[in-house]
């Protein structure tokens, strides 16, 4: 079950919208939770939809012994649960039927049906929302859209995890049902790759930051090695100073927005590129 990610001169976008230009990564790690992280339109969401096969891909993406850009999409999919930003408005299904429907849409065999609505609850006592099993999906909170959402993506138990901003619209307490989720969905083999704009609920939950700026790794690491001041700085231009906990968890604390750069945004930490004079 366990299975590296690994990605490697990866390009993808939209048509004539390339958004990630030959991008390499070293292997994301199985059984780890790995954050990604970056300003607006960096291509986030971009990445992760690239992986799962929803926008034009070409490079090579190994995921334990599989190819995943040459996978057929059904075969890929089994593989992968992806959480989007946002559900769909306007599916008349109650919570459960849309889990339901989530799970058979990969299993089409006759034992689906017991079988799915097993997995279904389980999945909502797993995020601890299975009180909104009867309602409809129409009528939930964003938040509680949120977590039916990851219930969707975690219902076939995927051997890699996509999630695309899952805390966005959580309150502090479901911020750490999910992120405890995604720990313990790591600790059982699957791989996490998870979108974050709250640099402490990565730093807190992440084994590893990828820093993504403009469609390339700005940084990459641990909490501690990808957050620095320098990194903030350059990448999001916000001055801060980086505490650490005394559990050795560190800690941003944003001072204050930077004046732009004289002649374009600042040079990444490691930009090859010479900075302007
Ligand atoms: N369907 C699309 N067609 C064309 N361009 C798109 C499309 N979706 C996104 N983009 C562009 O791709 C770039 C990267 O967008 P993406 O959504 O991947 O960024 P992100 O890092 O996830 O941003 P955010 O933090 O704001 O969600 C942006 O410039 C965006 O305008």
């Amino acid at each position: 079950m366990h299975a590296t990610l690994t990605i490697a001169r990866l390009s993808a976008g939209y048509p004539r919208r390339p958004v990630i230009r030959d991008l390499s990564l070293p292997p994301l790690p199985a059984a780890a939770v790995t954050a990604l992280v970056g300003p607006n339109a960096a291509g986030k969401s971009t990445l992760l939809k690239a992986l799962a096969g929803l926008v034009q891909a070409e490079g090579r993406v190994q995921f334990g012994d599989a190819e995943l850009l040459r996978m057929p999409l059904a075969a890929r999919a089994d593989l992968i649960g992806f959480m989007p930003q946002a559900l769909p408005q306007g599916v008349a299904l109650s919570v459960l039927e849309s889990i339901v429907a989530a799970f058979e849409a990969s299993r089409p065999d006759e034992l689906a049906g017991a079988d799915a609505a097993r997995r279904a609850v389980a999945t909502l006592d797993r995020l601890g929302i299975a009180d909104l099993a009867l309602d409809s999906l129409d009528q939930l909170s964003g938040g509680q859209r949120q977590l039916v959402s990851l219930a969707q993506a975690l219902v076939r138990e995927p051997r890699l995890l996509l999630l695309d901003e899952p805390t966005s619209a959580l309150d502090l307490r479901h911020q750490v049902t999910v992120m405890e989720a995604a720990r313990s969905l790591a600790a059982e083999g699957r791989t996490v790759l998870v979108v974050l704009h709250d640099l402490n609920l990565a730093a807190r939950w992440a084994e590893r930051v990828v820093v993504l700026d403009h469609g390339r790794v700005a940084a990459i690491g641990t909490p501690a090695e990808a957050l620095t001041a320098r990194t903030l700085a350059a990448v999001w231009g916000v001055a801060a100073r980086i505490e650490q906990d005394p559990a050795g968890i560190p800690h941003v604390v944003v001072e204050g927005a930077l004046p732009p750069a004289p002649g374009g945004p600042a040079a990444h930490p490691f930009d090859p590129r010479p900075t302007a004079a």
